[in-house]
């Protein structure tokens, strides 16, 4: 699936090239790019504007595969004729910028009125529609300024959803891609406006001052973490009645970013021990709070790809198995532990971690301890991701 994108380049990354391949991407849609336009911008204001030449353009276009559907953005008007001329089959969606939202005039009225014939819809707000003159291939975008509704019409259809408080730099380059590429996978146009307009509250709402589409992307990461526990939970069941201890097991994987045990996925009620066999009381969560996930936390602040944990149940035969396998193996000594440490809930730990990094200077693949009054003796599993650690408890249950 592919859509054509000739727009302009917004260093800001708001609006423009930057922001057209955030949203095609988002639908899982490729780009094919060809700069239209250079601006001097940032989020709050445009500086300056150079269109580039169409023969430059069309020689990058004829060696590319011919598009079903193009998108043009900041472009001079006459792009859109050139364009139906060498492409008269396909669907051009045209986002109109006449002046950028921060007042700089891109575009003459008179040019643009010219050349919205060309394209099979243009993509503009109502002011502009007002003083281009309406066209039955106009998709008008359009605020309620008194209330909180955001109103788009095309030709006889209305859609009215509400409005994502705020004013944000790039809305109409995401919302006419976001209407290209639902009519690349073949919505009708009206579909397509709709969809659009429930892409763009999703990504709203999830953005400050500018169009960040790259948050929405962001949760592609959430589902790969549970999904990723999920699928591999029956190989750590497979080996529980190994490797589960008295207060249960978790495995804990955290989001490339995270920086709170919230932001970790893990298994919460643990996996447990039940007439010999181990079995998991839920599916992989980010709720709940979690002695792994914020161990995995805590080595994440010095080693931000180690992104899972795992506690095994402490057997010295497992510990020596995995120094005579190379494991990187760090001895915890809780009667080392300060006071102030041992009396606080939860940094033991944080501190047994600071320790093993500082003084392997290193990751370690293990850390273990005996046990100390009312704490069940334990071995810390880490590595870069679940299957990454279950091959390393393997090690250690393996002769
Ligand atoms: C390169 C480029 N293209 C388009 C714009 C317009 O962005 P903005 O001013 O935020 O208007 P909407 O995209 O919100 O309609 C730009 N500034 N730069
Ligand atoms: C209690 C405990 N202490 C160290 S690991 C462990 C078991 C798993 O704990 P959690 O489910 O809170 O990650």
């Amino acid at each position: 699936m592919m859509v054509l994108v000739l727009s302009g380049f917004d260093p800001s990354g708001g609006a423009g090239m930057l922001q057209d391949v955030k949203i095609l991407s988002a639908l899982g849609i490729r780009a094919h790019g060809v700069i239209s336009a250079l601006t001097v911008q940032n989020e709050e204001k445009v500086f300056s504007v150079s269109f580039r030449d169409w023969e430059e353009m069309k020689r990058e276009i004829e060696v590319l595969t011919p598009p079903r559907v193009i998108k043009v953005g900041l472009a001079r008007p006459e792009v859109v004729k050139n364009l139906r001329e060498m492409f008269p089959d396909s669907t051009i969606v045209w986002n109109v910028v006449l002046e950028s939202s921060s007042g700089f005039r891109f575009q003459d009225l008179g040019e643009v009125r010219e050349f919205t014939s060309y394209a099979d819809y243009v993509v503009l707000n109502n002011e502009e529609a007002k003083r281009v003159g309406e066209h039955e291939n106009f998709i008008v975008t359009g605020g309620h300024e008194k209330d909180d509704r955001i109103r788009v019409r095309y030709r006889e259809l209305v859609i009215e959803i509400s409005r994502v408080p705020g004013e944000f730099h790039g809305t109409g380059c995401a919302f006419s891609s976001a209407i290209a590429g639902f009519l690349a996978l073949n919505y009708p146009v009206e579909e397509a406006i709709r969809a659009a307009m429930e892409l763009l509250r999703k990504i709203l709402e999830r953005s400050s001052s500018v169009v960040e589409t790259e948050k929405l992307l962001r949760d592609w990461h959430k589902y790969d973490v549970l999904n990723t526990l999920d699928e591999i939970l029956p190989e750590f069941l497979e080996i529980g009645p190994l490797t589960v201890p008295e207060v249960g097991q978790n495995v804990s994987y955290a989001l490339p970013w995270a920086q709170s045990e919230y932001e970790v996925g893990k298994f919460p009620g643990r996996i447990r021990l039940k007439e010999g066999k181990a079995v998991a009381v839920s599916c992989a969560s980010f709720r709940d709070r979690s002695h792994t996930a914020r161990m995995t936390i805590t080595m994440m602040r010095f080693y931000p790809y180690m992104r899972c944990t795992v506690n095994v149940r402490y057997r010295k035969e497992y510990v020596e198995r995995a120094r005579k396998k190379g494991l990187k193996v760090y001895h915890y000594d809780r009667s080392k532990e300060p006071e102030e440490i041992r009396e606080k809930e939860g940094q033991s730990m944080v501190w047994m971690i600071e320790r093993a990094i500082s003084e392997l200077k290193s990751p370690p693949d293990l850390i273990y301890n005996e046990g100390w009054w009312g704490k069940e003796a334990m071995i810390r599993v880490f590595g870069r991701n679940p299957k990454e650690v279950l091959e390393k408890i393997k090690l250690m249950l393996k002769e």
